[in-house]
């Protein structure tokens, strides 16, 4: 089942069209990438599925039901704007009573449990107010996680966080997909996105310009594999024929001492290269085959 479908969505203000008419679906159980650089959309577009701004036009739904509905947004989690966490309150207390107030009321035990699974657990009777940023991050994701619901939206869930705290909320959001939840994840960090999500989208001025699993994103991709070969000296009357064959097979050669590097668009070449090598009776000693990573994508965009 799709948990999250749109169709043409779109949003604008004024004249300016920040996301441009999006279809866009997101199955039961995905832990969903969303990246884009500032100003790309991803907050305006996440804002319309939780119902915080309405479309200007297009639809959603969320788990098959047309949004905005009431009843859907309780058995969906969305992590708040760190500043708009009640200061007076106490961690525990702030739960309680935004629980309270979504209409899914949780008890103490369960506001313990969310706490601990943030890494709060010391800091329950202590005041919102004297949290550090990334104590309210972590709050914020408490309250989005409180009522157990099958949906949860996280923007940028990690960023400003140490890197251990970092880990801990990583290692939580997989838990939370382990045990079926649908994430809808933004961030900045591609290396985390990389690590933990099943399907990423990227966008790129309020279009959606790529998305799939990291290995469809490779396969887009497949013009930049990048290879090091470690080899036996070559031998002096073979280095100009040899180097000006691999120029011609690939890009941005790179000489070292008895290895180079050396980027290829297709597979094939590598095993061209390794026979290149042997005729000139050079011997291989190590291949290394660098796919591209996610960073690798997204700034060719
Ligand atoms: N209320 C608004 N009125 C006018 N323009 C807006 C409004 N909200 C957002 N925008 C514009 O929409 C564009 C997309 O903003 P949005 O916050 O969705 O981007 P983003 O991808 O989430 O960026 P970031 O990574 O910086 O959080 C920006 O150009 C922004 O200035």
């Amino acid at each position: 089942m799709n948990v999250i479908e749109t169709k043409q969505l779109s949003k604008s203000y004024g004249s300016a069209q920040i996301i441009k008419a999006i279809d866009l679906s997101v199955k039961e159980g995905e832990l969903f990438g969303f990246l884009g650089r500032n100003g790309a959309g991803k907050s305006t577009f996440i804002n319309m599925l939780t119902g915080i701004i309405y479309p200007s036009s297009g639809t959603y739904s969320l788990l098959g039901v047309k949004g905005p509905n009431d009843q859907v947004k309780k058995r969906m989690g969305v992590m708040p704007d760190y500043s708009t966490l009640y200061s007076s309150l106490t961690a525990m207390e702030h739960l309680k009573f935004l629980s309270a107030l979504s209409g899914n009321s949780a008890s103490k035990v369960r506001c313990k449990e969310v706490l601990n699974l943030v890494g709060l657990q010391n800091h329950g009777g202590k005041k919102v107010g004297k949290f550090s940023f990334g104590m309210k991050k972590k709050l914020g994701i408490a309250q989005a996680i409180i009522h157990d619901p099958k949906i949860i939206f996280l923007d940028e869930p990690t960023s400003g966080l140490d890197p251990e705290s970092a880990i801990t909320i990583q290692k939580l959001i997989q838990n939370l997909q382990k045990n079926g939840k649908t994430i809808f994840m933004t961030s900045h960090n591609l290396h985390e996105v990389e690590k933990i999500c099943t399907q990423i989208a990227i966008m790129k001025d309020g279009q959606i310009i790529k998305i799939g699993t990291m290995d469809e994103l490779r396969a887009f991709y497949r013009s930049k594999i990048t290879v090091k070969i470690k080899h036996s000296p070559i031998p002096k009357a073979e280095q100009l024929t040899l180097y000006e064959w691999l120029e011609s097979a690939g890009s941005d050669l790179t000489k070292e001492v008895n290895s180079l590097t050396i980027t290829v668009d297709d597979e094939k070449k590598i095993a061209e290269m390794i026979r290149a090598f042997n005729q000139c009776k050079v011997d291989i000693f190590r291949v290394e085959v660098e796919e591209p990573s996610l960073e690798d994508i997204f700034l060719d965009e």
